[in-house]
């Protein structure tokens, strides 16, 4: 998750961060498991962002569904198997410490990774200091996915968020391929005229 420096204030007291999930596109298909021959796929992805943001609370969510509240501030490396279209999903998630540039990152890493910011802290609505439209537009800008979600509140946004993260990479490899299909070109569509996500 990457956090922009432009939508933060001086005092760091945003407390409706912009932050983007990144993944590697490149999808590892590990040797045939034991049952039968599904494959299983791998997907990596590292959630950047400034201090206090919610990344370890979204990695949480995701990975238990709960929300506990304090979480320590370790690097940490996680692995969560989940089934999405009936296929294992291997998500190896760097929850890391490290806060970066939007479209640094983005320059840096748009031929091999996919990514998607995320508004956390939904639910604090009171003390929100970023508008929903200065996210969308940095998503625009930076043609990457956009959510909102409370990490806080539900579990589902943040499903979906991994979820449509695994999406874009699939899509990705699909158009490197040849083999986008009608969804993955919609979809392409979109991301080029426009594309709204939220929770
Ligand atoms: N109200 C609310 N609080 C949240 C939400 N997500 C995280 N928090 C709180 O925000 C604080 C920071 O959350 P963390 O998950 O530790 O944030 P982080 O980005 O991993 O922080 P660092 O490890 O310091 O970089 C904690 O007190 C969380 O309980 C949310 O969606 N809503």
């Amino acid at each position: 998750m990457f956090s922009t420096c432009s939508l933060w204030d001086s005092t760091n007291r945003l407390y409706y961060p912009p932050m983007v999930v990144q993944v590697k596109s490149r999808i590892r298909h590990s040797s045939k498991t034991m049952e039968g021959n599904q494959q299983k796929v791998e997907a990596n992805v590292l959630l950047l962002g400034a201090e206090n943001v919610g990344k370890s609370a979204l990695t949480v969510r995701f990975l238990t569904r709960r929300f506990i509240g304090e979480y320590g501030d370790i690097e940490s490396i996680y692995s969560h198997t989940d089934k999405i279209d009936g296929r294992d999903i291997c998500f190896n998630i760097w929850d890391s410490l490290c806060p970066q540039c939007i479209r640094q990152a983005k320059q840096k890493l748009a031929s091999t990774a996919q990514i998607i910011i995320v508004g956390n802290k939904r639910d604090l609505q009171h003390r929100r200091t970023v508008s929903s439209e200065e996210g969308r537009l940095l998503a625009l800008s930076a043609d990457c996915g956009f959510f909102e979600v409370s990490a806080a509140e539900t579990y589902h946004g943040v499903l979906m968020v991994f979820h449509e993260l695994f999406e874009l990479i699939r899509e990705a490899r699909a158009l490197k391929k040849g083999t986008a299909g009608f969804k993955g070109i919609v979809r392409s569509m979109s991301a080029v005229f426009g594309r709204k996500r939220t929770e």
